[in-house]
């Protein structure tokens, strides 16, 4: 998978050549190019943003520099692109747009600063044909979409082929059976005089199944009664619903 970020910040970026993610770019599983919006600036002063029309707070990112650099960035018929855009106004993205996007060949992210960026530069993406994807990550305000994109990149990364150490932690992970995860454990049995449960201690995996299968519900009841109520009827079974 390509992925191109265009941003006035490109240092926000650098994480993604850190650790788990870095090793998969050495690897030539993932190639992550970053842009500079400011390399299609034309004036001394580099200006990227503008006084919003009608008025209001703060400013909008200008659309003639984000034409010019999305012409370029986007400029590969041969490889088609999806358009990813952060904003607080966007879709929610999820752990199945993780999935959907994990199957792109491309993603080209455009971060946004100040109160985002001129309507008519997305306008213009799809009338050229290019996919566009308004995303939020969730229902708080960021400053810019650097930070969302680090959270999406590294949200897809884990689901390509080789990223992770173990692919059953991508297949088993919350989300993926529609309830949170329930609590883990590791050495020592007791620490602060707080014991590992017992079944997960014994070798019977039928019950550290159902175990593990009622924490997860009991936490998802719990915190998000929201997923349980998207899962479909036949989701839970009869033991699911005893629990
Ligand atoms: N989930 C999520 C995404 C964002 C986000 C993404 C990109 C940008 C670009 C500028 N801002 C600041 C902004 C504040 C308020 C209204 C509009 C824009 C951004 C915020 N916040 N929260």
């Amino acid at each position: 998978m390509r992925i191109d970020v265009v941003t006035i910040f490109p240092s926000y970026l650098q994480p993604l050549r850190e650790a788990l993610l870095g090793r998969a770019i050495d690897r030539g599983l993932l190639e992550v190019a970053v842009h500079d919006l400011r390399d299609w600036t034309h004036d001394v002063h580099q200006a990227v943003d503008d006084s919003p029309y009608g008025g209001g707070p703060g400013m909008v990112m200008r659309p003639q520099v984000w034409g010019e650099a999305l012409d370029d960035v986007l400029a590969t018929p041969d490889l088609p692109a999806r358009l990813v855009v952060p904003t607080p106004a966007g879709r929610p993205f999820t752990q199945a747009t993780a999935h959907a996007w994990a199957a792109e060949e491309r993603l080209v992210f455009a971060c946004g600063r100040y109160e985002g960026i001129d309507e008519r530069v997305l306008l213009d993406a799809r009338a050229r044909g290019i996919t566009v994807d308004e995303v939020s990550i969730g229902d708080y305000v960021l400053v810019g979409g650097e930070v969302a994109v680090l959270v999406m990149v590294e949200a897809v990364a884990r689901l390509l082929p080789g990223v992770l150490g173990n692919p059953r932690s991508a297949a088993e992970d919350s989300f993926s059976d529609g309830l949170l995860e329930g609590p883990s454990y590791t050495r020592p049995e007791v620490w602060r005089e707080l014991a590992v449960p017992d079944v997960l201690r014994g070798g019977n995996h039928a019950a550290i199944a159902r175990w593990r299968r009622d924490r997860a519900l009991e936490r998802t009841r719990d915190r998000r009664p929201d997923l349980l109520d998207a899962l479909g009827p036949d989701a839970l079974d009869a033991a699911d619903r005893a629990a």
